[in-house]
């Protein structure tokens, strides 16, 4: 049975099952059949694709437009787990009516389940809440949110301080307030995200914060050592780039001495 928001919630909230939820990205058709076969409970759009398939520096050049495009060529692919779409940097914080306006081209025209905003303040937590009442399933993301490298000053763990610790852990029962059915913890410390876990109802999807989370995520370039680089708390489970290269160079060799074809 497909995946669907409403299971995720319980699967906290009742115990069942009794294991972490699993989540990969995808940023196009191969991608998306790839995490959704290898059992996969959500596959996530991330706007990291834009780092790891566009290859921009950052997450902020990539528009609405670039996101629904791999967005459908995704959709095409999974099957049976839940599909998320990260929101794209500037698509919604200029307002709510904006941000109404992408999450719903992402469902509507891209058959996303879900969408992914960045961050837990005042002004995002009343737009999570306008999303939701209109019927739109919210993740939230709290810690290093990727979308905000300007002010962070580099991809560093958040939360490190006492004070940045509290903030971090009102914004995640904030955004769980407004309605959001999950959410992720960015590269903040465990012991942060232990009790960020323990004080929400709602399920946690961490990526380099730990195993107290409820869920765990990882860019599927960086599982598939298909990345040129991959964060510090990242796990490489293949190494696929290194093979790509070998099988192409094959290619070459055979056809400049005659081999291929035979
Ligand atoms: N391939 C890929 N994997 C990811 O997990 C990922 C992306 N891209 N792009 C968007 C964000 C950026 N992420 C990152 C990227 C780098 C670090 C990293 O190297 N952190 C260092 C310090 C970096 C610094 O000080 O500038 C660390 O030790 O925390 C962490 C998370 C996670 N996300
Ligand atoms: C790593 C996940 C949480 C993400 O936001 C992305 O891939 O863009
Ligand atoms: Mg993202």
């Amino acid at each position: 049975m497909a995946v669907s928001v409403d299971r995720i919630l319980r699967w906290k909230q009742t115990g069942t099952p009794a294991q972490p939820i699993t989540v990969l990205t995808a940023w196009d058709v191969m991608s998306g059949q790839i995490v959704d076969q290898a059992g996969a409970d959500i596959v996530l759009v991330g706007d990291s694709l834009a780092m790891v398939a566009l290859g921009y520096d950052t997450t902020l050049p990539l528009t609405t437009e670039d996101m629904l495009i791999c967005a459908k060529a995704v959709r095409r692919g999974v099957k049976n787990a839940l599909l998320v779409v990260d929101l794209p940097f500037l698509s919604y914080q200029t307002s709510v009516e904006d941000a109404i306006r992408a999450a719903g081209q992402m469902l509507k025209e891209a058959g996303a389940q879900a969408v992914k905003l960045e961050g837990g303040h005042e002004g995002m937590v009343e737009t999570v809440r306008r999303l939701v009442q209109w019927g739109i399933p919210i993740m939230g993301h709290v810690g290093l949110t990727p979308q905000s490298i300007n002010q962070f000053g580099g991809f560093r763990k958040q939360g490190k301080t006492e004070a940045e610790a509290d903030r971090i852990l009102a914004e995640a029962k904030a955004l769980e307030q407004a309605g959001a059915f999950s959410i992720v913890l960015e590269h903040i410390p465990v012991e942060l995200a232990r009790d960020i876990t323990k004080a929400l109802r709602i399920p946690t999807i961490g990526i380099g914060a730990g195993v107290h989370c409820d869920g765990q995520v990882l860019v599927t370039a960086d599982v598939l050592g298909l990345s040129a680089w991959q964060p510090p708390f990242a796990k490489v489970y293949a190494n696929l780039r290194q093979q790509a290269v070998e099988a192409a160079q094959q290619f070459c060799t055979e056809v400049r001495s005659g081999q291929y074809p035979a």
